[in-house]
């Protein structure tokens, strides 16, 4: 077998990218997704995205198997690195061209800016407790500062889904979280039916929050889309935030803006890494 890839990372959240316009079907199964995405035997990703051709009238479909092999609904980060990637197989590199993109979120619309940065609609927050999906409290109730118990102490967390779940702990100091050990309890707690991703929030100021963040699926990353979206929804409905802040991660800052048409639309890079050929 001999596949042709692309690596790329936003923010050093990392893919491995595939031309998959062929078929409708990503060309690798989720175990050879893990294989690719190890760090040691592989070649090393936090997932590996597909572009397949357009559903229901959009350009393209995305598809992602995270590290672990299961696959989200969406990756803010992924979506960016994908915009620039189909552009690079147009040949459309540097123009600011626009896609529809086909995901299992919905549609979302990732647009190349002339400063080489892509801005993402990235849709509607959804508040719901169903729609998280969450047990923590009545199906059609808005999960904001509910109790959650993890490691035998009480947070309270607020939980916003971006097509993908989100569970948000507003901290005085990000760095002192021990994310390592507590992230995985988030992630498979019982309140939490398909898994959750976990961000800690400290909030500098109205405009201006630092994050960290635990992936379902993929453990620590360095950035998180999806999560500095819900992030700011969270800080906007626990009236920490203005509806447009800088997210600081630790791979760099995302400009999120929770628009008055009630969009999320996020901005920051996509950087492509080296090319390579899988032979395995
Ligand atoms: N890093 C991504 C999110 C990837 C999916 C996530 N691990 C999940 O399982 O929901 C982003 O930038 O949004």
């Amino acid at each position: 077998m001999s596949i042709q890839f692309v690596k790329y990372h936003g923010l050093g959240n990392d893919f491995i990218l595939v031309d998959n316009r062929h078929s409708s079907d990503p060309c690798l199964t989720p175990e050879q997704a893990i294989d690719w995405c190890d760090r040691h035997f592989g070649i090393g990703a936090d997932g590996v995205i597909f572009a397949l051709p357009g559903q229901a009238g959009t350009d393209y479909t995305m598809r992602i198997f995270n590290s672990d092999g299961s696959e989200p609904e969406m990756c803010g980060n992924g979506i960016r690195c994908l915009a620039r990637f189909i552009a690079d197989l147009e040949g459309k590199g540097s123009s600011t061209v626009s896609y529809q993109i086909h995901t299992l979120a919905g549609v979302m619309v990732p647009k190349l800016q002339a400063d080489g940065q892509v801005t993402v609609d990235m849709g509607l927050p959804r508040l719901l407790a169903s729609e998280i999906p969450t047990t923590l409290t009545a199906p059609d109730d808005k999960v904001v500062n509910q109790t959650l118990e993890v490691t035998g102490q009480t947070w309270e967390v607020t939980c916003v889904s971006m097509g993908n779940p989100h569970c948000i702990t507003f901290v005085d100091d990000v760095a002192s979280i021990p994310l390592e050990a507590i992230g995985p309890q988030f992630e498979h707690h019982a309140a939490f039916p398909q898994r959750t991703n976990t961000e800690f929030i400290q909030v500098v100021s109205p405009d201006y929050l630092k994050m960290r963040v635990w992936e379902r699926g993929a453990g620590i990353t360095l950035a998180c889309g999806t999560g500095a979206c819900a992030s700011l929804v969270a800080a906007v409905l626990t009236g920490r935030s203005n509806r447009r802040a800088t997210v600081e991660l630790p791979g760099g800052c995302l400009d999120i803006e929770w628009s008055d048409d009630q969009r999320l639309y996020m901005t920051g890079p996509a950087t492509r890494v080296f090319v390579g050929e899988w032979v395995g």
